[in-house]
């Protein structure tokens, strides 16, 4: 089996479970909610469902388009019933790093507007510790002004390294949906308290978000490479 068939039967099995009629969904960014879209699409074509979907990013929005779903928005639908989106690690506790595709700060938005959130993946986001597997760091949304004094103050509080996440197909660095910067933060001490260093990071002025989930994700199912699915609940 594929890594990218890992990632469906995960996405599948949580469609499959938690998605039901007349339900808000919220749906998530990057490469494994793309099966996530595809089974809910074919779920409300064959079950008839009524289902409106919120989404977490520019490219949500386009696969809710692309799938003919009903796209719906906060404003109208300021309460989630569930919200099935990615991660790029998840540790024993259920806290999560997100943001490796940038898209952190309006996952975040959603997920606290969630009655529940779910994460799908494949199996190399599993881990014990954060850092055991994803070595990228902790992706943070900064205001771009502010963006070098956040660096200083950061690695002044808890060590590490700071890159600023530069672009691609475009010179210079990358700009999020929110038109913010994004630092990733190549934490050294793996034994930190994280919801701690959530709080204190946020409270640094220009931060806008960051890609640690605490206490957040109610369940996160693991697509295997023989293809079963593994499944933690907190
Ligand atoms: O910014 C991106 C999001 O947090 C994604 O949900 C996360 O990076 C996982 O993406 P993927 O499913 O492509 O591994």
């Amino acid at each position: 089996m594929s890594l990218e068939q890992a990632k469906l039967v995960a996405a599948y099995r949580a469609v499959d479970e938690f998605v039901q009629n007349n339900n808000i969904v919220g749906i998530g960014s990057g490469s494994t909610v793309v099966y996530a879209v595809q089974r809910l699409a074919e779920r409300v074509e064959t079950e008839n469902l009524n289902v409106t979907c919120i989404p977490t990013s520019f490219q949500a929005k386009q696969l809710i388009i692309k799938h003919n779903l009903i796209l719906g928005e906060l404003d109208t639908n300021p309460i989630i019933d569930v919200t099935i989106d990615g991660a790029d690690e998840v540790d024993a506790n259920m806290t999560l790093i997100k943001g490796g595709g940038g898209c952190l700060l309006q996952e975040k938005i959603i997920a606290s507007c969630s009655k529940k959130m779910i994460v799908i993946a494949d199996y190399t986001k599993d881990s014990e510790k954060l850092g055991d597997r994803y070595k990228k760091g902790i992706p943070i949304e900064v205001v771009p002004m502010a963006y070098v004094p956040i660096k200083i103050k950061i690695i002044q509080m808890f060590g590490g390294e700071i890159k600023l996440r530069s672009a691609i197909a475009k010179a210079g660095p990358v700009v999020t949906d929110n038109g913010n910067f994004i630092l990733d933060w190549l934490f050294t001490n793996q034994d930190l308290d994280w919801d701690q260093v959530n709080s204190e990071i946020k409270m640094i002025p220009g931060v806008v978000e960051t890609g640690l989930f605490v206490k957040m994700c109610n369940k996160a199912y693991f697509g295997q490479a023989e293809g079963t699915v593994a499944e933690r609940s907190n």
